[in-house]
């Protein structure tokens, strides 16, 4: 199906309204590998539908696990472990949190496995992964460029008791060792210590993984994030419904509309109980001057309306708890009252496009002024009279296209190109986000 080219937004000039939030990208595809790997069966409820969901359903599919598919958005899994098929050829798009975490457990597993992405997925790091799971025993080869998928996966004979895991370049390789632990202490019949070398970035997505895997019957014992393990007798045991919560990182672009355009704009899905680290953005929008509730499950936030001229307060913030949220926060800068960095971002470089690059050249275009460094962006608002028209470039990346839709509120036309690549995470955000602009 072919996509639209663009899309160019309305001129807004207040934002309010309720969305029900899609469910989250990190809770849908570990939920669907641990229920994969449990014994018995799960039923899942408000899974996201999008590419990267699509993916891991797939991949799944064609190892031999048992889905039956209620609705868009329910799924059930009946567990096997070992997965029956033994050789297999997966396509895993440009999702980290499908590639990784399967890569880890194909190669505890055992069988013949490739696995390969879009071109882009062939850029991203799987190195640090790769080496640990080869240390711990695993067979792992590389099929283009060393450190990078396509990757080929084949049977091992011995699996040891410890693995090291480079944190310092992305959270999923962690993430990825701790959620095949259980199969490896399976076939060793030991318990399993994950260590971790050097500085461990975006914490708050180690968090979910632990907090799922619990879900499923496995509690690691850790030592802050240094040191994980795995007992001898862990086990994944459905817990036979599970529920989705809505999405966090997708929250946050109608969280920075309902501070910019007025509100209230209340986000239905997620609230104070949520596992996602994504929520925090809730206090970075409280913190440039929105008036924030936190419900249970929801967020309403109220703002300045910059369509009246007034203006947010700038922030100079590390995000390395939020990398994905993060990227909203550079776009509400165009909105600030003076120039606003974002620091320990390095992870962005190897992200769905070089995204401190992508943000810094999109968000010139419109009229900012913008400076960056290896892990850091520097972006100053727009003054009043040189908004810029510009056509928004996003790199098939579906944050870029998401983050510059609050472009809405400048001052000048803004074209997003090539919108559907939200399909990544978000198919229908900017129907969602039509709804809302007035
Ligand atoms: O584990 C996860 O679900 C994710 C971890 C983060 O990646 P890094 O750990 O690479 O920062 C985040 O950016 C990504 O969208 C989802
Ligand atoms: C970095 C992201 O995705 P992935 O899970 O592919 O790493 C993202 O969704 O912003």
């Amino acid at each position: 199906m072919s996509r639209l080219e663009y899309l160019d937004l309305p001129s807004a000039k207040h934002a309010q309204g309720v969305v029900t939030l899609p469910g989250s990208k990190s809770i849908s595809n570990r939920v669907l590998l641990l229920s994969a790997l449990a014994q018995g069966t799960t039923r899942i409820e408000g899974l996201l539908e999008s590419d990267d969901t699509a993916v891991m359903l797939a991949a799944l599919k064609q190892l031999g696990v048992q889905l039956d598919q209620h609705s868009a958005h329910s799924v059930s899994v009946t567990g096997v472990s070992p997965f029956p098929v033994k050789h297999a050829q997966l396509f895993m798009g440009n999702a980290g949190t499908a590639i990784r975490p399967l890569t880890a457990a194909l190669a505890v597993m055992g069988g013949h496995y490739t696995l390969s992405g879009v071109p882009r997925m062939h850029e991203r790091p799987i190195g640090d992964l790769v080496e640990g799971l080869r240390e711990m025993g695993a067979h792992i080869h590389y099929l283009g460029q060393s450190g990078y998928p396509p990757i080929e996966i084949l049977e091992s004979a011995h699996l040891s008791d410890r693995v090291r895991v480079q944190g310092s370049v992305s959270s999923q390789f962690l993430t990825a060792v701790l959620m095949a632990a259980p199969l490896a202490v399976a076939r060793s019949g030991r318990a399993l210590t994950v260590e971790v070398i050097g500085e461990l970035i975006s914490k708050p997505y180690i968090e979910i993984t632990l907090n799922l895997m619990a879900r499923y019957g496995v509690k690691v014992e850790r030592q802050g994030w240094q040191q994980f393990v795995i007992h001898a007798d862990a086990v994944y045991r459905s817990p036979g419904n599970i529920f989705v919560e809505g999405d966090a990182s997708s929250a946050s672009y109608f969280l920075a509309l309902g501070a910019i355009g007025g509100g209230p704009v209340r986000v239905v899905g997620v609230g104070a109980q949520s596992i996602q680290g994504d929520v925090a953005f809730a206090d970075v929008v409280q913190a440039m001057g929105a008036q924030v509730s936190r419900e249970e499950s929801a967020i309403e936030v109220s703002g300045i309306n910059v369509a009246k001229g007034q203006k947010l307060k700038a922030f100079d913030t590390d995000f390395n708890l939020i990398p994905d949220a993060a990227m909203t926060a550079a776009a509400l800068a165009l909105f600030a009252d003076g120039p606003c960095t974002l620091r320990n971002i390095a992870s962005w470089r190897v992200k769905e496009t070089d995204r401190i690059h992508a943000m810094e050249t999109e968000l010139r275009k419109l009229g900012a002024r913008a400076e960056s460094g290896p892990d850091w962006l520097r972006v100053f608002p727009v003054e009043p009279g040189q908004w810029r028209d510009a056509a928004i470039d996003t790199y098939d990346d579906h944050r870029v296209a998401m983050c510059f839709s609050l472009a809405a509120f400048g001052q000048s036309r803004v074209r997003i190109m090539d919108p559907g690549c939200v399909s990544k995470t978000f198919p229908t955000y900017f129907d969602v986000l039509s709804g809302l602009l007035k």
